[in-house]
């Protein structure tokens, strides 16, 4: 099946960069305007101007003039996989409680995967299928989910299961992580290497075995996992293939940034909390800045400093963090906005980070976040809208007409 959209009034987000785009490439957005673009089955076919050549032929045509077409979002950090909901903790945070208190206090973390813990792995399975339905409809074309709310041998792995069930059931492209050092659970408190021990020598093997994750991660925090434990757990990872992603520096300078760096981490991520040191050591790597401004948002904590990033020629990506506690939302058209809003990125930066810089934070970027031939066909077509800052700009209105997952419409 052959669909061309005709008339598009800008196709944006067109080339496949070799490398993810750092500093002032961000701004650089490849578009057309008055485009032509036609998709083949689940794939990009090929673009061109309609004033400059005449479109190949096809099954149906699509006239979009006054409309954008841009390529879907990609979502490189994501904790969808969950059970229940914290807005009691919610509550407790507007009355004034930190999210270091409640964790502190049994809250956070542990929360949830105490409710995991309790909620069958079918049941799990089902629910986020229904939470990936709603993550596509909004616009995400490929995403990125963790396991982390398990913390046992038995829910680390029930979670790990379950997120390779959404990866052969769910149409959306999904890479899956291993989170066991989100937090150290209690009954660990006094032992905190008897976890480690478990998460290395219990569970690595069997995610090896059974082939249950892409990446490693580890929550490189105060009162989490020190930089020493973090390089730690992520060699051992990369000893079974995984390649680290990091949550680093999200409520202190923590160090996770270098550690990051040094064991070769494809994505450092939040980045709240960042001094001078960090900003040039990650400007210098190769590892990709991933910045989540719906966390900072939802605990009221200060932004990840986006403007010093880029203009000491970081790479970097915006994600969504969807998670109970302390980003509830998948909806990246919002962080979209919130990073022009908040971090103060131009609308092209912005788009860049929420699309192919996503791509490439999941090693996905061959297959998504821009539009190119051979490209899965994963598109945002818009409503009439004046310009594509309006996109940004009308936070809070969905102003995109309908989704293509592979080449289907989703709406
Ligand atoms: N920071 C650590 N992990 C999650 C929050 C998890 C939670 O509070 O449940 C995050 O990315 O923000
Ligand atoms: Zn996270």
């Amino acid at each position: 099946m052959r669909i061309l959209f005709r008339h598009i009034k800008s196709l944006v987000g067109i080339g496949q960069p070799d490398a993810p785009l750092r500093g002032d490439e961000l701004a650089m957005l490849p578009s057309l305007e008055n485009a032509w673009l036609l998709i083949e089955d689940e794939c990009i076919h090929s673009y061109g101007r309609e004033e400059e050549q005449a479109p190949p032929a096809s099954d149906r045509i699509l006239n979009c003039s006054n409309r954008f077409i841009l390529p879907s979002f990609c979502d490189s950090h994501t904790h969808l996989v969950f059970a229940g909901s914290r807005e009691a903790e919610f509550v407790d945070k507007i009355k004034g409680k930190t999210y270091a208190e409640i964790a502190a206090k049994g809250g956070g973390i542990h929360a949830s995967a105490g409710k995991l813990a309790a909620m069958p792995e079918e049941q799990l399975f089902r629910e986020s299928m229904i939470k990936l339905d709603k993550i596509a409809a909004a616009g995400t074309g490929a995403i990125e989910i963790k396991s982390g709310y398990g913390l046992t041998v038995d829910a680390e792995l029930k979670m790990l299961r379950v997120i390779k069930q959404l990866k052969i059931h769910h149409r959306l492209p999904i890479k899956a992580t291993f989170l066991g050092a989100h937090a150290i659970p209690p009954e660990f408190k006094e032992d905190r290497e008897a976890y480690i021990r478990l998460l290395i020598k219990d569970i690595l093997p069997v995610i090896r075995e059974e082939k249950l994750a892409d990446y490693v991660d580890v929550f490189c925090e105060k009162g989490f996992f020190t930089p020493e434990e973090t390089i730690r757990i992520c060699e051992a990872g990369k000893s079974i293939g995984l390649i680290p992603k990091i949550h680093a520096n999200q409520l202190n300078v923590s160090g996770g940034v270098q550690a990051g760096i040094q064991v070769g981490a494809l994505s450092v991520d939040h980045l709240e909390s960042m001094d001078e040191e960090a900003i040039t050591a990650l400007a210098a790597s190769s590892t990709i800045g991933t910045l989540l401004p719906g966390a900072a948002y939802f605990l009221r904590m200060p932004y990840p400093p986006a403007r010093e990033l880029m203009k000491a020629g970081a790479a970097l990506a915006l994600a969504s963090d969807y998670n109970p506690g302390s980003s509830p939302s998948f909806n990246m058209q919002q962080v979209f906005s919130m990073a022009c809003i908040q971090l103060r990125m131009l609308p092209e930066e912005a788009l860049q980070a929420t699309t192919i810089n996503g791509a490439f934070a999941m090693q996905l970027e061959k297959q998504a976040g821009s539009i190119y031939p051979g490209k899965w066909a994963n598109l945002l077509l818009t409503r009439t809208i004046p310009s594509l800052a309006y996109l940004p700009y009308a936070f809070g209105e969905s102003c995109i007409e309908q989704v293509y997952l592979k080449g289907s419409p989703i709406k």
